[in-house]
């Protein structure tokens, strides 16, 4: 079994969680989640969700089969898609009496003292109020992670970023593969998960590849990226697969599931 400090939870859930691979929304797990973090909340613990899925949603609201090439178009899509995602979420949020409220962030705004300040105060007020923040990157502002090109950060680093800020002890970063892997799983069948990593360091992102769905966008570099921020300021992670979120209930009780970092 493992020991974690979990009072304080940051979850990250990706797009290959929330939209399937043809594209259509997954409510089951929205509603899953909805679900287990209301239930978290009830037992005293205090949970923010950092959800990617604004573009997945976006395409499928708007009935596109394609993400649209030009970055413009991309932030339409997103910012129609984030409407559609965060009315889904309070919908099923809903129905376990659990509130939240919609927070749209830049990972530089915790460069600068006094957004940092208002954000920070913005999460204390939220959580002392039971209410679950959700959390996406603003992708109006945020473009570099909507261009597949340049993926120098997204919502894994931004979670991790979020996590440290409010003092978390416990980022869970769901995502479409079980754990982290000594190779990567989407090409190499023999490949082996890991269950505990103490360290992160260069061999470890040698053995880290990209995305593997059609609407991700960060794959495993950006996980480790998040790991390592966590591990720096005396925080876990736990690497796990979200296709059904119930396995959160499963991690909080040291059940030996995903990748431990830490
Ligand atoms: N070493 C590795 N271990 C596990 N998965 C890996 C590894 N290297 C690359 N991947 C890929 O990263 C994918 C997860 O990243 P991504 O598609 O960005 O997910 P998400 O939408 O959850 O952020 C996996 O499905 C897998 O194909
Ligand atoms: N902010 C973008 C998400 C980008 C992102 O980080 O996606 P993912 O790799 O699925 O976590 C959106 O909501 O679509």
């Amino acid at each position: 079994m493992r020991k974690l400090k979990a009072k304080r939870v940051v979850i990250k859930v990706g797009t290959s969680t929330l939209v399937y691979p043809d594209g259509s929304i997954n409510l089951r797990a929205i509603d899953q989640l909805a679900f287990v973090i209301s239930a978290m909340r009830h037992r005293g613990r205090e949970v923010v969700l950092v959800s990617s899925g604004a573009i997945g949603v976006g395409l499928n609201y708007m009935g596109l089969k394609q993400r649209p090439k030009a970055i413009p178009e991309q932030q339409a899509v997103a910012a129609i898609g984030q409407t559609e995602l965060i009315s889904i979420y309070k919908e099923r949020f809903a129905v376990y009496e659990q509130k939240i409220g919609q927070l749209l962030l830049t990972r530089d705004i915790f460069v600068y003292p006094k957004s940092h300040h208002n954000v920070l105060n913005t999460f204390d007020a939220l959580l002392a109020q039971n209410i679950v923040p959700i959390v996406n990157e603003n992708d109006t502002v945020a473009v570099d992670e909507l261009d597949h090109e340049t993926k120098f950060g997204d919502n894994d680093q931004l979670s991790a970023i979020v996590a440290t800020n409010i003092g978390a002890d416990l980022l869970i970063m769901l995502s479409d593969i079980d754990g982290f892997y000594d190779g990567n799983p989407n090409g190499d069948a023999k490949a082996n998960l890991l269950p505990h990593i103490e360290t992160v360091n260069q061999h470890t992102y040698e053995l880290a590849g990209g995305s593997g769905s059609r609407f991700g966008t960060g794959g495993m570099v950006t996980k480790l990226k998040a790991a390592e921020r966590m591990l720096n300021a005396d925080g876990q992670m736990i690497l796990a697969n979200g296709e059904d979120p119930s396995i959160i209930f499963q991690i909080l009780a040291g059940e030996p599931v995903g990748t431990l970092f830490g």
